[in-house]
């Protein structure tokens, strides 16, 4: 399948979905010297990771913090149409990968996005005082809400995508930390979920 996402849906404007669309030609362009995304994945890359990464954005105030962000999912999509909202928006990508890194500061600088890049282990970076934390495929939630007690602020929302397991997930979860989530169902896949979560203590 190589089908086209419903941008007009989400009121985007023709710049965005261009801008959405020379990243596209990005991702098709490096993949095949650093894996990006799967191979396999490239023909329904819109649908299969833009628009799945697109569903992430909510317009929230201050830094938003994608770890473990890859080739910029959901990152750089999110960056791209925060710069749509002109939201006064800061964008912090961390990527230990030194490679991944370097394509994410291409797309920086080809889509002129004022995004910030840590090519950095997320353990290993000061704490960044997140309001807003995305992960797409990095870890377990269980780990994902130990990055989030070090680096997301108090009153700050988690936004995770999650595959079919998320109700394991959440059960493991729960047994070294209390929070409260959302599991809003996903809109390219019927077994995932995006899972908000907010106030975050350790049990
Ligand atoms: C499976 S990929 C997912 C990438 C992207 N989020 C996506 O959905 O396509 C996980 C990425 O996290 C990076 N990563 C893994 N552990 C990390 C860590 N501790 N700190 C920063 N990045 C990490 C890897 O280099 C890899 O690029």
């Amino acid at each position: 399948m190589n089908a086209i996402p419903d941008w007009a849906s989400r009121n985007v404007s023709r710049e965005t979905v261009d801008k959405l669309q020379a990243y596209a030609a990005l991702i098709r362009k490096w993949t095949p010297k650093i894996n990006l995304v799967a191979k396999s994945t490239l023909a329904d890359l819109e649908v299969r990771h833009i628009w799945d990464s697109a569903q992430v954005f909510e317009e929230r105030p201050g830094v938003w913090a994608d770890l473990g962000t890859g080739g910029g999912l959901p990152g750089v999509v999110v960056a791209i149409l925060a710069q749509e909202q002109k939201r006064e928006m800061q964008c912090i990508l961390v990527e230990s990968d030194q490679r991944k890194a370097a394509f994410l500061r291409t797309c920086a600088r080809e889509l002129e996005l004022p995004i910030i890049v840590m090519a950095q282990r997320v353990e290993d970076i000061p704490p960044l005082c997140a309001h807003t934390i995305s992960a797409r495929a990095l870890a377990s939630l269980d780990m994902l809400l130990g990055f989030a007690q070090r680096h997301l602020t108090e009153d700050g929302l988690c936004i995770f995508q999650k595959g079919a397991q998320w109700r394991q997930e959440v059960a493991e979860a729960e047994k070294n930390w209390r929070f409260a989530y959302e599991a809003v169902p996903s809109k390219t896949d019927v077994e995932a979920v995006v899972l908000k979560i907010k106030d975050i203590q350790r049990v």
